[in-house]
């Protein structure tokens, strides 16, 4: 298959690295260094284009590929309030478009087992859910996209929380997401569930980006040839 990467950072390059293993194509690297080369003649090379940015710069470069007419996977975090606006414009392009705040399949199952532990825990109020992100220092955004995914399970099943916050809080209707930041860790999340007897978590911790990056590969080869909007699950047939 033949991919356009857009954004060639730490993850386009753990990207490039699975994809030549699998005998994959990349056809094109853009990153803000080489601006020129993102034109719709140079994306119509690939299959796919995938997207790993930054939060500023997503929303425009999905568009250019929507208007060159290429499917597009998008793993950029912190961009989602416009996400209404790119779904809008997929309609108009009847393009195709899949955005994973979280590409690796261990975090995909992790999600599936939060959203079933607290629809066990709903009913049981003695317990005070949180929600911890630990990221390396080069992050841009917080919480983390996995970790507002996470919340946003929470929130739909725990019905005492209505809404998340970045910050420790004593507000019973506010869920609680706390980020750190440390040197060079992947990515780690932890469900904590704290009563006045006893405490539960899960967690999943990263050891390394080639999660994300194989993730990537495979959601890019799930929606070439497709048209419309996809997520993991359908990736996965979660
Ligand atoms: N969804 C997931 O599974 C997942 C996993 C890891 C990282 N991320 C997210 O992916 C994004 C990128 O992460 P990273 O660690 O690779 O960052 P990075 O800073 O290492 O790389 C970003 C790259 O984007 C390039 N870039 C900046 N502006 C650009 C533009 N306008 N057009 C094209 N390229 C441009 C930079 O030159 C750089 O090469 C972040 O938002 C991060 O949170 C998501
Ligand atoms: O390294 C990052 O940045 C990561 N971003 C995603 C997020 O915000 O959840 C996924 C994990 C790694």
């Amino acid at each position: 298959m033949k991919i356009a990467l857009i954004g060639y950072g730490k993850m386009g390059k753990a990207i490039e690295a699975i994809a030549k293993e699998n005998g994959d194509e990349i056809v094109l690297k853009i990153s803000s260094s080489n601006q020129n080369e993102f034109t719709a003649d140079n994306l119509k090379q690939a299959d796919a284009a995938i997207e790993f940015t930054n939060p500023h710069s997503a929303v425009e470069n999905i568009k250019k590929c929507l208007d060159a007419n290429i499917p597009v996977v998008c793993g950029t975090t912190g961009w989602l309030k416009d996400l209404p606006e790119i779904k809008n414009y997929i309609e108009q392009k009847n393009g195709t478009f899949l955005f994973a705040s979280n590409f690796s399949v261990g975090v995909n199952l992790f999600f599936a087992l939060n959203e079933y532990l607290a629809s066990l825990m709903s009913s049981h109020q003695e317990y005070e859910v949180s929600v911890e992100e630990v990221h390396h220092t080069q992050k841009k955004d917080a919480p983390s996209g996995t970790a507002i995914t996470l919340a946003e399970q929470l929130i739909e099943k725990i019905k005492t929380k209505k809404s998340w916050v970045n910050d420790k809080t004593n507000n019973e209707s506010e869920l609680e997401i706390i980020s750190k930041r440390i040197d060079d860790v992947p990515g780690i999340h932890t469900i904590k569930y704290n009563s006045p007897i006893d405490y539960i978590e899960i967690k999943h911790s990263a050891y390394n980006r080639k999660g994300f990056a194989g993730g990537a590969l495979l959601a890019a080869k799930f929606i070439a040839g497709k048209k419309g909007i996809f997520t993991m699950k359908d990736v996965l047939g979660l």
